[in-house]
């Protein structure tokens, strides 16, 4: 076991509300990790602290980078440092340049990842090895066959991929998902869950996910963290969550 992601005492008020309240949790790299909870539970706020979007009002966390071995403590750092050290958000489709096709998409991301500049002769220069690290990535999301197609032609689900392919480009140690399966149909939805469990299981990348869905929940998920009014009310495998009294009367309305 792996630690690549810890929180510790993670706390965030907004006036005199709690919106994550002392959370403490190490997120292994061999695990598919859920975040669950009501409305409000505070997902997001937790997203959004871990990312560096919000900076907490208490408590720590830390990450393995891409390439070390220590954890580095990355609590109140900018979102592109935190980026830089190798959390990855993967937003709902809206960081995707729709005019551009999806390999344009992703060397774009690799271009900021590897520091190069948006300047043309710069990217010229680099422009065989962009193409192949640009190849590889859309391989790993199963994109070749639209690779050259314009992001806005593409269906939802593709979106979804492209838009983990902009996290995966950035070589992430941990990449956090919102609802990736928000708005799939059956199919795309099936296909999207098999995908996140072969990357976490076949790359260095490991993948933690909000996700309202119980099933995809259940068929995604090593473990499953639940929030209650930002607390973190219950952590374990998907056997020992359903299982857990607590979550089933603050979450399921105790009908599980
Ligand atoms: N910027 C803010 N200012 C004040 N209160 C906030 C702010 N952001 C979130 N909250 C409050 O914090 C609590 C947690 O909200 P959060 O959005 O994190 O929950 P969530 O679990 O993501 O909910 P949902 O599933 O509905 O998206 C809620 O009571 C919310 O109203």
């Amino acid at each position: 076991m792996t630690t690549v992601l810890e929180t510790e005492g993670l706390e965030r008020r907004f006036g005199k509300l709690l919106a994550v309240d002392d959370v403490t949790v190490s997120i292994d790299s061999d695990d598919v990790t859920s975040i669950i909870g009501p409305n409000g539970a505070g997902k997001t706020t937790f997203y959004n602290l871990l990312s560096g979007r919000l900076k907490p009002t208490g408590g720590t966390v830390h990450l393995r980078a891409h390439d070390g071995t220590d954890l580095v403590e990355i609590t109140g750092m900018e979102p592109f440092e935190i980026n830089r050290k190798g959390l990855s958000r993967a937003f709902q489709i809206n960081n995707i340049f729709e005019g551009l096709s999806v390999s344009d998409n992703v060397r774009i991301a690799r271009i900021s990842r590897n520091d190069r500049t948006l300047d043309v002769r710069s990217v010229a220069r680099d422009d065989e090895e962009l193409t192949a690290e640009a190849r590889e990535v859309i391989e790993m999301v199963g994109l070749e066959e639209v690779a050259e197609t314009k992001c806005a032609n593409l269906s939802h689900g593709d979106k979804r991929k492209v838009e983990i392919a902009l996290s995966l480009g950035t070589d992430p140690s941990v990449v956090l998902l919102d609802e990736p399966t928000a708005g799939m149909n059956a199919t795309e939805t099936e296909k999207m869950v098999d995908l996140i469990r072969d990357l976490n299981e076949q790359t260095d990348t490991t993948f933690v996910l909000t996700e309202h869905d119980m099933g995809v929940v259940l068929g995604i998920s090593d473990r499953i963290l639940v929030l209650d009014g930002g607390e973190l009310i219950a952590d374990g495998t998907p056997e020992e969550v359903m299982q857990n009294q607590q979550v089933r009367e603050a979450y399921l309305g105790g009908e599980a």
